[in-house]
């Protein structure tokens, strides 16, 4: 199971600019010897793979990338201005996909690489160019190469920075349609999130990776339920998100069941810095908002805040809370891939 991210966008590198039919003229000249010039080369389509980004969401947004067309070369042997090259920034760990024949053009695994997708036409020989012993006046000249066009698909392996934990129904599918531009289903039942959602968050400018996994149950860390199968993805994930169902039978032990299977599941998971929410507070009055806050502070030892992901009250003091312990671990994470070995084929 991948998390996927996947776009399609249609790119065209420049054609080449037309060689010139042109003859010197001076005075006193008569008749003056070819001076066209040749034609510009056209920009060429370039990937490059970025720091930075982490969704190819841009390409939601803008599909043609269309490199500029090299200038007509001219006379006085003047060669045509080059078009410029077009650049589509994509997120490190993106891949690039032939369309047509879905094979793997390349693969974007480091800051900085470049890729050449599609070459520009080279530009047309003026008729300078055609000049011999034989004919010293040619009225010839080149058309510029026409551009490639390629369709290609940009597909990246998402790493959520945020993964959302608690039980079935906890409400996690709410808050994420809510927050994000995922569209998941959400039901009054359990195990409605079969596989997992990602949706990109927005808060103060800043975006980040939210998946939504399927509620994890008793049991789960064992292969019970469906939960397991993506606790794995979460291991990669920045911040844990664990919603309460406020309005359940027993939050406390829901907590507590959740905590356990972490545990249980071993690694680092149950470390990992995480956000403790009682979620649906639309449907506690005040008094027992307080109590299921503060047993769940005294079971977690640590801070827990309220939410509803239906009412939206506290939903934005979530995401903050969520962003700030992504960028504290962005930086970790940054600085431990500094240091590992660097990779040797
Ligand atoms: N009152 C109230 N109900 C909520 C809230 N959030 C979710 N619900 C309801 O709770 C039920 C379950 O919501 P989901 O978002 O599907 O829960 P889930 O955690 O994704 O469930 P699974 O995918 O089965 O693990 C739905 O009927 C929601 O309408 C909330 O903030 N307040
Ligand atoms: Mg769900």
């Amino acid at each position: 199971m991948k998390f996927l991210d996947l776009a399609k966008v249609y790119t065209r590198s420049g054609s080449g600019g037309n060689g010139c039919v042109s003859f010197r003229r001076e005075k006193f000249v008569e008749f003056g010897g070819p001076d066209g010039g040749d034609g510009g080369r056209g920009g060429d389509v370039i990937i490059e793979a970025v720091e930075g980004l982490n969704t190819l969401i841009d390409f939601r947004y803008q599909q043609h990338f269309f490199a500029k067309n090299g200038r007509p070369g001219e006379g006085r042997a003047r060669t045509g201005e080059s078009g410029d090259d077009i650049v589509l920034r994509v997120p490190v760990g993106t891949e690039i996909i032939d369309e047509d024949e879905e094979t793997l053009i390349a693969d974007m695994t480091e800051v900085g690489q470049q890729f050449v997708l599609a070459k520009g036409g080279n530009g047309g020989f003026g008729n300078l160019h055609f000049k011999s012993a034989t004919n010293q006046a040619p009225r010839r000249a080149n058309s510029g190469q026409e551009g490639i066009e390629r369709t290609i698909w940009l597909r990246l392996k998402l790493i959520a920075d945020a993964g959302l934990l608690g039980m079935p129904n906890a409400g996690k599918s709410t808050f994420l349609a809510a927050t994000s531009n995922a569209r998941p289903k959400i039901a009054d039942y359990p195990f409605t999130t079969l596989v997992p959602n990602l949706g990109v968050v927005g808060v103060d400018g800043v975006e980040f990776v939210v998946a939504d996994i399927p509620g994890l149950i008793e049991g789960a860390s064992e292969g019970r339920g469906l939960g397991d199968m993506f606790l794995g993805h979460v291991e990669r994930c920045a911040v844990l998100l664990h919603l309460v169902d406020g309005s359940g039978e027993d939050p406390i032990a829901d907590y507590e069941t959740i905590i356990g299977e972490l545990e249980a599941y071993g690694g680092e998971l149950a470390d990992k810095p995480r956000v403790t929410v009682l979620n649906k507070i639309d449907a506690l009055d005040d008094e027992e908002r307080g109590f299921f806050k503060e047993e769940l502070e005294e079971a977690s030892g640590g801070p827990v805040m309220l939410m509803s992901g239906v009412s939206g009250e506290g939903v934005q003091d979530v995401l903050r809370a969520l962003r700030a312990e992504i960028d504290d671990n962005r930086l970790r994470y940054k600085k431990s891939q500094e240091e590992e070995e660097p990779w040797q084929p």
